[in-house]
């Protein structure tokens, strides 16, 4: 290796044990990076690379940010998912010899957050631990170090419940056993960007131990103790407010699995990922940031405890009757900065007297609302009042010691009343007197000169000064002015009583500054014993938050209270989809009713595109979900059971990335559903089967129903557009087919988006076309192309060949009897008992043809039997050459890249 300066030879040294993060080196004003740090730095953050002499043969790429912007460039390392690590000189380089020493001070991480950008205010910023023991159990820890809550659980044998549980937490970043198997590590990082980082050290460090106390298993507690260790030796310092870890059980909770939380879009929306549009910004009319934070981890583990959800339901509905004490506590709310996050900066050390102002304007507001939830007089009000702790003694002591608005720096004074500390008020009143002793020498010396403009100035350079301007030079007294600085108008003097009381003040006002800061930092220490009081305080109001935003929104938006039956049945009267109705107003949204009991388990849908399946069965799990948050639901009547778990197979297919097919997400997620649900379950299935040919569609779709129908007993809402389907309910005594109503008026379906019992009798799936504004000429073949394939398939009837007329594709299985799906489709029908005789058929032969129109795109219908290969081939050219790619967007692109291949393939 070239012989590097010594400070190179630091620098590598210490880069040595931060092989993945960037290594901010501090020289002088700037944090410099060299080599590969250097050159991948200057890329993301748009920096200049230099290079320097390093004392070996080439010179070393360099870059650098200055030391007082350099909190802008991490925040934008990190949002990248890089870490950061800060190496500080940790000596004074006058007293150094030799090399400066430097120490890495902080590893910055995207878990690890503390301030900026980084940190949203409404969302934790959590960083988990995963570690896997014998027997297949997985512990998993996660804390928010901006917040200091932690919590960890553990998970039998489930590799998908840990990645629930990562993808719940929303975590930025895990920490692994360096021994963590390859495959393991790439599940971890395939469905979300997370940072990875490692920590084999499971041993309970002394300063965490009590916050480890409330956990009986030791797996726990190793799980717990990882998490810790890595974030006690990333930050090098002890972390006083990390809250006692929580034990919790998923089981506790309403499971949703990642798939149907995406699906639902509980807290983003599947297509940009925004929050707008999710049921979480419909419900979010929290006034605080934390209220914001309690709100989302409410939505992401819904109850599952009756008795809880009553208890907030009770809150609600007082709120709703209580419109004028809502107000005001809402109002008071409004100036409850973020208590938990200022608390974790308090024991950080990077509060300022800002900060600190702010929490006492909060803590203020807490007597205020206190009283507002007594003079409800309810118990309910008052358990909660009891709840908020208003932390006088901190009010009070920044209340004497803190300006009202002191500056964002801690270090240049201005941050202490007068009257707060004796010592402090000796040197103001030394530096005031010397100012006015100033003032008024200015005076006596114009008096004595007669020069009016003669004035006492102040710079950094010479201090205090007598200005004089040329012109009245002449009217100073000679040998009693020291002349100091020519000015091209004026000269300026000193004299020896000048600089003397010069002193006097400046020394005054260093050690103003200096004790100010010595004051603060022991206010923020006093203030540091209050956080787990402070963090208390911070979930009551959170709580109080979350509450009166649920009883605002219900009566804003007419919600009911739901009631909890445990007799399995669902009584929705007038149920709306939450979101949808509020995007498009409640005037234009149909209102549906819904009913399932013991005897109506399952509910098939069939109706026309676009008429409002998939809206109808989100907007039964929506409302299952903000019962259970403690919310009121959007119906006029409801009667619910408390559901264990929801599952849901609803999408688009937007799964490419992940590398598969929709076909396989498809049965994949139907797969986590049958494997894990249960009689308390609901199950959201739509349009399952669609993913591949017809046949095999169908007959996936029936086995799935007869699977639940006969094993599970979930409540189940199954959309299809297989019409044949509906003849299942002769067969299945708990399925029941309900349809979404539209008519034909002037040749145009006109959807009525109504829920009405029995199967739809027509598909209308020309019609949406039309609407879509396909051109008239492709829908007129479109029609053609359906008229020859009814006259086919009633030809096909007639002539005994098996048709599609048939009830359900395979017989169903009873007993010993195998009616397997194969015999269906070769033998005779084997269960045609359809309901109606004729119009089954017709809704057959309108479906088949609607999706043969679909493809007519791309290829010859069966109607015309000339399709060859290269006609084929030539319309998935055309359909290319058509194709405006720069108005479409890179996953459109793959869609349609992925359909025409399909296409080709078929
Ligand atoms: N109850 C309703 N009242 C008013 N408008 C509704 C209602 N339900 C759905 N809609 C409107 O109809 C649109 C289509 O609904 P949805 O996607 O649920 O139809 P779909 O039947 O599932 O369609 P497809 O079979 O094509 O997937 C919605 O975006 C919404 O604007």
């Amino acid at each position: 290796m070239a012989a590097y300066t010594p400070m190179m030879m630091q620098y590598l040294q210490i880069k040595a044990d931060y092989q993945d993060a960037f290594l901010f080196f501090r020289l002088g004003d700037f944090y410099e990076m060299f080599f590969e740090d250097a050159i991948k730095a200057s890329q993301e953050l748009e920096i200049t690379l230099t290079s320097r002499d390093g004392g070996g043969t080439e010179r070393i790429p360099m870059c650098g940010v200055p030391y007082h912007s350099a909190q802008g460039y991490i925040e934008q390392l990190i949002q990248k998912g890089y870490k950061v690590a800060i190496c500080e000189q940790t000596e004074d380089p006058k007293a150094a010899k030799g090399v400066v020493r430097r120490e890495v001070v902080q590893l910055i991480t995207p878990g690890t957050v503390m301030e900026g950008r980084g940190l949203n205010d409404k969302e934790n910023n959590f960083i988990a631990s995963v570690s896997a023991f014998k027997g297949g159990t997985y512990g998993f820890a996660c804390s928010d170090l901006s917040t200091g809550e932690s919590r960890v659980t553990l998970l039998a044998g489930n590799f998908d419940d840990v990645l629930n549980e990562l993808s719940l937490s929303g975590s930025k970043e895990v920490v692994l056993d360096s021994s963590t198997p390859d495959e393991l590590q790439k599940k971890l990082t395939e469905r979300s960007v997370l940072a990875i980082s490692y920590e084999d050290n499971t041993e309970v460090n002394e300063a965490y131990t009590n916050l480890l106390e409330g956990l009986d298993e030791e797996a726990a507690k190793l799980s717990a103790a990882r998490l810790f260790n890595y974030l006690h030796r990333t930050q090098k310092r002890n972390l006083d407010h990390l809250q006692p870890v929580t034990f919790y059980e998923i089981q506790q909770f309403m499971k949703i699995d990642f798939f149907s939380k995406r699906n639902l879009e509980l807290t983003e929306t599947i297509r940009s990922t925004a929050k707008k549009g999710s049921l979480l910004w419909l419900l979010d009319e929290t006034k605080t940031a934390m209220g914001g934070r309690m709100l989302k981890q409410w939505i992401n583990r819904p109850l599952i405890n009756v008795q809880g959800i009553r208890q907030r339901q009770e809150v609600v509905e007082l709120f709703i009757s209580h419109f004028f004490e809502r107000h005001e506590i809402r109002e008071k709310l409004k100036e409850v900065y973020d208590l938990e996050r200022l608390a974790g900066r308090v024991a950080f050390g990077n509060v300022n007297a800002r900060d600190l102002v702010q929490l006492k304007k909060s803590l203020m507001q807490v007597p205020v609302l206190k009283e507002t939830l007594n003079s409800i007089e309810a118990e309910a009000a008052a358990r909660l009042a009891e709840k908020l702790d208003p932390c006088e003694e901190v009010t009070d002591l920044l209340e004497q010691a803190l300006v009202e608005s002191p500056p964002i720096s801690v270090k240049e004074g201005n941050i202490i009343r007068d009257g707060y500390d004796g010592q402090l008020d000796q040197y103001r009143d030394a530096s005031r007197n010397g100012k006015t002793w100033i003032a008024s020498l200015e005076r006596q010396e114009r008096e004595k000169t007669g020069i009016k403009s003669l004035k006492i100035g102040y710079n950094r350079v010479f201090g205090y000064y007598i200005e004089v301007t040329k012109a009245n030079l002449h009217l100073l007294q000679e040998g009693q002015y020291e002349r100091k600085q020519t000015l091209s108008n004026a000269e300026r003097f000193i004299t020896p009583e000048l600089k003397e009381k010069e002193d006097l003040i400046l020394q005054a006002e260093e050690k103003i500054v200096e004790l100010e800061y010595e004051i603060f930092v022991n206010i923020r220490e006093t203030v540091k014993e209050f956080i787990p009081r402070l963090q208390a305080l911070s979930k009551a109001v959170s709580e109080l938050d979350v509450l009166t935003s649920f009883a605002e929104l219900s009566e804003q938006r007419h919600y009911v209270k739901p009631a909890f039956t445990e007799e399995r049945k669902i009584l929705l009267k007038d149920g709306r989809h939450p979101v949808v109705e509020k995007v498009m107003s409640a005037q234009e949204y149909v209102p549906n009713d819904c009913y399932m009991d013991s005897e109506r388990e399952l509910l098939l849908i069939t109706g026309p595109n676009m008429s409002g399946k998939s809206t109808y069965m989100r907007q039964i799990a929506l409302t299952a979900i903000m019962a259970q948050i403690g919310c009121f639901v959007p119906a006029s009547e409801a009667v619910l059971p408390v559901f264990d778990q929801v599952f849901t197979r609803i999408g688009a297919a937007d799964d490419l990335i992940s590398g598969q097919s929709t076909f396989m997400v498809e049965m994949l997620e139907a797969n986590n559903a049958i494997a894990n649900a249960t009689e308390s379950s609901l199950i959201l299935f739509d349009e399952i089967g669609r993913g591949t040919s017809t046949y095999d569609g169908m007959a996936l779709a029936q086995a799935i129903i007869e699977y639940i129908h006969d094993k599970i007993g979930a409540k189940t809402l199954f959309s299809t557009h297989y019409h044949e389907l509906t003849a299942l309910d002769q067969e299945l005594g708990k399925l029941k087919n309900i349809h979404v109503s539209a008519i034909e008026q002037n040749g145009k379906v006109v959807f009525l988006h109504k829920i009405k019992e029995g199967a739809a009798d027509k598909s209308y799936g020309i019609h949406v076309a039309q609407l879509a504004e396909l051109p008239a000429e492709l829908i007129g073949r479109a029609a053609e192309i359906l008229e020859a394939l009814e006259n086919k398939d009633k030809t096909d009837t007639a002539s005994g060949m098996p048709s599609s007329q048939m009830a359900s594709l395979g017989g169903r299985r009873t007993g010993g009897q195998a009616g397997s799906f194969k015999e269906g489709l070769a033998g005779p029908v084997s269960m045609p008992t359809p309901v109606k005789e004729v119009e089954p058929l017709l809704q057959q032969t309108v479906e088949k043809s609607e999706e043969e129109a679909q493809l007519s795109f791309f290829e010859e219908v069966p109607s015309v039997k000339s399709s060859s290969a290269s006609k084929k081939e030539k319309r998935v050219l055309d359909k290319l050459n058509e194709l405006d790619i720069l108005d479409m967007t890179p996953l459109q692109a793959m869609n349609m890249l992925y359909e025409l291949q399909r296409k080709l393939r078929n």
